[in-house]
């Protein structure tokens, strides 16, 4: 079986982070002998820079047809004045919506080790475990009409649309359910019912989903504003949250601090199973992005990159032994006290990106002698 990958390491931090993947790819390649074929693309502002597209169509089709794709991050301050059609996010917005990623996993995991780094209390992250499944194709992100136009007395409109079918829903509802079987059996579906027609959807969908296929698992509904309360007031009361495009994009985000840093978290973006051959479209992204504030400076924490190479062995190549080493052998460097600024603490040793990527890839090579 081949293991093609496709590398987009992005802008800013994306290259960086992506540097200690491919150290851990060349030594599974030399000593393990796993024969992955990698190639690389650009995506975001450094591909506009070169084509002048966010991502050009040889790149699309390359990732068409990898077994997975591993992306970094992409934007930054340069390409803040380009036209909207091609600023960098649309590249990674591409490919989502063509490799019809609709499922986005991401899991809130709070390393023992980094109970401290949470801006909570300590009691309240500790041995956190949270999955987030983000419908990531549909809602505003690309309802139509998306535009601007011009009211002619001086005035402008913006306007962006919510828009979900039965079974964009249906199909993220199923995905979440089945993930929850193999944790907690709980599922959390988050949405506004009381504001948005969208939201009446989804939960009378997402009930019904239940109903006809998943009953033997626990469901609750929330409204997404008190979840995000939720979230921050007592986060290990969920199991498996389920929620629409932008709920998901910003509950993840608030999720990551639970977890000591945005740096933390990794996310696999996976398509529905090929009817013949079982296999997923995949990308792999950490849920951060380019940090300008701390690019070129070699000091961004690479573990949300490194864990979401974890996630593309765990569910791209079905090698869920190595995967689970790999992030054992995160948790053992943290135990050791090594950290990046980010989750830097009294008493811990701060090291920059391609030291903390050099001790996970030792750990790991360690742990599969
Ligand atoms: N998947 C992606 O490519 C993606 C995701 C989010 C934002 N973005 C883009 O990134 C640019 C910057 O956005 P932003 O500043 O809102 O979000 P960001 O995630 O880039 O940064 C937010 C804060 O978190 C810190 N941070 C993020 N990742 C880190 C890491 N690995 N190690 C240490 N610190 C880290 C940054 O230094 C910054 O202070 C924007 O152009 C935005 O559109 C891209
Ligand atoms: C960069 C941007 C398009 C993206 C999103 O909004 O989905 C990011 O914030 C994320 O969380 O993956
Ligand atoms: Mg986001």
């Amino acid at each position: 079986m081949t293991k093609s990958l496709f590398l987009l390491p992005g802008d800013g931090i994306g290259p960086e982070a992506m540097g200690e993947v491919r150290k851990i790819i060349a030594y599974m390649n030399a000593e393990q002998g796993v024969g992955f074929e990698t190639d690389e693309g650009l995506v975001g502002g450094c591909a506009y820079d070169a084509h002048g597209a966010a991502i050009s169509e040889g790149d699309m089709a390359k990732a068409m047809n990898a077994d997975a794709v591993l992306f970094g991050a992409v934007g930054g301050p340069k390409w803040d004045d380009v036209p909207y059609e091609v600023r960098p996010e649309a590249g990674l917005l591409r490919l989502r919506k063509d490799l019809e990623l609709f499922a986005n996993l991401r899991p809130a995991i709070c390393y023992p080790a980094l109970a401290n780094a949470s801006s909570l209390k300590p009691e309240l992250v500790e041995g956190l475990d949270i999955l987030i499944v983000r419908e990531l194709t549909g809602g505003v992100y690309f309802g139509e009409p998306k535009e601007i136009i011009d009211l002619g007395n001086g005035q402008k409109r913006g306007i962006d649309t919510q828009v979900y079918d039965t079974y964009e829903i249906e199909r993220i509802a199923s995905v979440a359910f089945e993930l929850a079987r193999t944790r907690k059996n709980r599922v959390c579906s988050m949405e506004k019912r009381n504001v948005m027609k969208s939201g009446v959807l989804w939960n009378q969908v997402v009930t019904e989903t239940h109903k006809r296929a998943f009953s033997d698992v626990q469901l609750e509904h929330m409204l997404a504003d008190a979840g995000g309360m939720q979230l921050v007031r007592a986060p290990k009361q969920f199991d498996v949250i389920v929620t629409d495009n932008l709920f998901g994009d910003m509950l993840s985000d608030v999720a990551a601090m639970l977890t000591g840093s945005l740096g933390m978290l990794p996310s696999a973006s996976l398509g529905a199973p090929d009817a013949k051959t079982g296999k997923r479209k995949a990308l792999y992204e950490p849920v951060h992005g380019s940090a300008p504030d701390i690019a070129g400076k070699g000091i961004a924490n690479p573990i949300a990159m490194i864990a979401s190479f974890a996630m593309c062995l765990r569910y791209s190549f079905n090698m869920v032994a190595e995967a689970e080493r790999l992030e054992k052998a995160i948790a053992n460097v943290l135990d050791q006290g090594i950290r990046t600024g980010d989750i830097m603490a009294e008493g811990c040793r701060q090291v920059g990106t391609s030291e903390m990527g050099n001790a996970i890839l030792k750990e790991f090579s360690d742990l599969s002698a």
